[in-house]
């Protein structure tokens, strides 16, 4: 061993591997999607001052979701970032989870949903056969590693995920652990979000009790849900019932989309029809919504499929 011709080898093996780099990203990286600061993005405050003027009815959702991916991009950014972030969305179809998926992949990537980086899970297609789980969980295994180590700020994105099979996420817990630091790999910057169907009735049952005992929707609190939601997600049919994800408390938030009233598919609607550069009629507004929105048996106050259908809707209207 001698250490200054080991030292003398080891500034120019990095001085090549720093210029290497730096001509990457001049000319490769000019054409193609790499993972720097010029294609993955810093998510910032406005971009949750936006997403409330876009997503009715969620003060909760984009509360929390903001400060959590503030926080975790901050850490990030900072080096000190322990564990990959991990959120689970729920609600009732329509309520507006894979709407505000959307625009943070937009806002993350320069690419959009076209980057490398992202990668997204369907439920019900990508895990249909419930006796595959241990294929399963070795393909999501395999594609996490992949991604993170193309791209450790990757974004990884369970919809559909009460029609997973139950044990589904097993192979990625000790990835979403703290100091997940495995061969190599570096998993704590990354964003896992988990979205499903799961503990949409009880959010509805558990804001009509608070209502009912006086509390205003918008004063409802994450920790009026929270609770709930763990405990469903565990006990329930899908991919997180009896997971070490929640026993290992791995998923740091469990986020409510509340189920919408009247007044949010009205703005919905007002919103599908700005897209066409036009403004509702009030008569077709009423029309819309008596015709085609359902409201719950129970109170008559929540849409059962929310704001889903009624792109499509608003589509006919205007062309007639
Ligand atoms: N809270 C909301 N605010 C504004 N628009 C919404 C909201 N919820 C839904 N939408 C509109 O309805 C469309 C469908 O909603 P989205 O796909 O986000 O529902 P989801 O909650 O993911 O439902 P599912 O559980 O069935 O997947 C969105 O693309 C968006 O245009």
């Amino acid at each position: 061993f001698e250490p200054i011709s080991t030292l003398l080898g080891g500034i120019i093996l990095g001085t090549g591997a720093y210029y290497k780099n730096s001509i990457k990203d001049l000319t490769y990286c000019q054409f193609a999607e790499c993972c720097n600061d010029k294609y993955v993005l810093d998510i910032t405050d406005t971009l949750f001052d936006s997403i409330k003027q876009e997503l009715f009815g969620q003060h909760i959702a984009n509360d929390i979701l903001s400060k959590a991916i503030i926080a975790h991009t901050a850490k990030v950014n900072a080096n000190i970032s322990k564990k990959p972030l991990v959120i689970s969305l729920h609600g009732t179809p329509g309520t507006g989870k894979n709407f505000v998926s959307e625009i943070l992949i937009r806002s993350m990537y320069k690419k959009g949903k076209d980057s490398a980086f992202v990668h997204k899970f369907l439920g019900r297609s990508d895990f249909p056969i419930e006796s595959n789980v241990n294929e399963y969980k070795i393909e999501i295994n395999r594609i996490v590693r992949e991604k993170v180590k193309m791209c450790p700020k990757s974004l990884f994105i369970f919809d559909e995920v009460d029609k997973m099979p139950a044990g589904i996420f097993e192979s990625i817990a000790s990835l979403l652990d703290h100091h997940s630091m495995l061969n190599g790999l570096d998993f704590s910057k990354a964003i896992f979000i988990f979205l499903s169907n799961t503990g949409g009735v009880e959010i509805s049952e558990t804001l009509t009790q608070l209502t009912k005992n006086g509390k205003w929707r918008d004063d409802t609190k994450l920790y009026d849900f929270e609770k709930i939601l763990e405990i469903g997600s565990y006990n329930l049919d899908g991919g997180l019932k009896k997971t070490s994800l929640i026993e290992s408390h791995l998923v740091d938030h469990f986020v409510p989309f509340l189920p919408l009233e009247r007044k949010h598919i009205r703005l919905c609607l007002e919103k599908e029809y700005f897209k066409w550069g036009q403004f509702p009629k009030e008569s077709d507004v009423s029309e819309i919504i008596d015709k085609f929105i359902t409201f719950d048996k129970q109170t008559g106050m929540y849409a059962t499929s929310g704001c889903k259908t009624l792109g499509a809707k608003v589509a006919v209207y205007v062309r007639s």
